[in-house]
């Protein structure tokens, strides 16, 4: 009796750590985010109605391939994940999970998110999901080892899921979806170099040099991050004056953009980790914020 409950006890302990090591092979927070974006942008599309099944098929379209994009970027990256604190627990660097199983995963999800989106959206919006995994996974990850371009490199996959979700609706790339990838686009910027900011050490220890002109963090990372938050205002506009979205969200936009803008000045007039640290949270803050809005203020 006690052996049979310690073998169940075990067995259920093996079921959650395995969930645990896919939900980090997925990133899953981050891919989350990501897909949240995608489904904003789909219901957006002027003459989608909200349908429950669509929805989830495209919400788990999007977890697939890009689950699939970040196993393919932690297989690329298992010895340098090593070196990063922040990393180092990761499944495949701490030595929990094959490389032949991270394979057989990315293999599997990619074609299936792939499949999803073809069979049960259209082929522009599956054609454009492989897009962004082959540059995430073999155009930024590589880059990430030359110079800090990269990031401007990885804003494209990281903005693309917003043009899924409008192909997924439209099968087209109009304006409208342009809009919403643009705002994501110039969000990245500040969203990861207070990320850089703060894991400094560990991506030098790494090699890395991610932070503009493969600098240090300093007064003129804070400014990079500045111009980019001031110009996310105007953006964050756009969907209205296209006839996207209505007025309130414009309005939450703009003052969504000022916090993020103050957070980014604070950087610049502190230069220190917990200013980076308030950017960072900012970024998450900000996104949620205004995608919310649009979804819920469609013109
Ligand atoms: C150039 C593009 C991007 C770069 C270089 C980047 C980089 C990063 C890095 C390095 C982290 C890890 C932070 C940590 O370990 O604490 C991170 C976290 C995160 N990123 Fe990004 N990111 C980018 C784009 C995006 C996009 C497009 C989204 C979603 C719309 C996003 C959402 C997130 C979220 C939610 C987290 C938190 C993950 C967690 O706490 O588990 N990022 N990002
Ligand atoms: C539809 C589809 C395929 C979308 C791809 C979406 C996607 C994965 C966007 C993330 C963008 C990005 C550059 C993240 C940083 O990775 P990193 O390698 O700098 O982060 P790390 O150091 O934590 O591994």
């Amino acid at each position: 009796m006690l052996q049979e409950n310690s073998i169940k006890l075990s067995s259920s302990y093996a079921v959650a750590s395995k969930v645990k090591d896919y939900s980090q092979l997925m990133k899953f927070n981050l891919t989350f985010m990501v897909v949240f974006s995608s489904v904003v942008a789909y219901l957006l599309v002027p003459g989608v109605e909200f349908d429950l099944i669509k929805v989830l098929l495209l919400f788990a379209g999007g977890l697939l391939v890009s689950g699939s994009a970040n196993t393919i970027n932690q297989i690329w990256e298992k010895n340098t994940d090593k070196l990063m604190a922040r990393t180092a627990t990761r499944p495949l660097p701490s030595g929990r999970m094959s490389e032949t199983e991270a394979i057989i995963v990315a293999a599997v999800t990619g074609v299936a998110g792939f499949l999803i989106m073809g069979y049960c959206f259209n082929w522009l919006s599956a054609a454009l999901s492989l897009f962004s995994l082959v540059m995430y996974g073999f155009v930024y990850t590589p880059w990430k080892k030359w110079n800090s371009l990269a990031v401007l490199v990885g804003g494209i996959p990281g903005a693309m899921p917003l043009l899924i979700g409008w192909a997924a609706g439209a099968n087209n790339l109009s304006e409208g979806g342009w809009s919403l990838f643009a705002i994501q686009f110039l969000w990245q910027f500040p969203h990861f170099w207070a990320i850089a900011w703060i894991a400094h050490k560990d991506y030098t220890r790494a090699g890395f040099k991610l932070l503009p002109a493969n600098g240090e963090p300093n007064k003129f990372t804070a400014l990079q991050a500045v111009m980019y938050t001031l110009l996310l205002i105007p953006a964050g506009v756009a969907p209205y004056l296209l006839k996207i979205t209505g007025g309130i969200s414009a309005i939450v936009a703009i003052l969504a953009g000022l916090f993020f803008l103050y957070r980014a000045i604070n950087l610049y007039r502190k230069n220190d980790v917990p200013a980076a640290r308030k950017l960072m949270f900012g970024s998450y803050i900000y996104l949620t914020i205004v995608q919310l809005a649009q979804l819920l203020d469609k013109a």
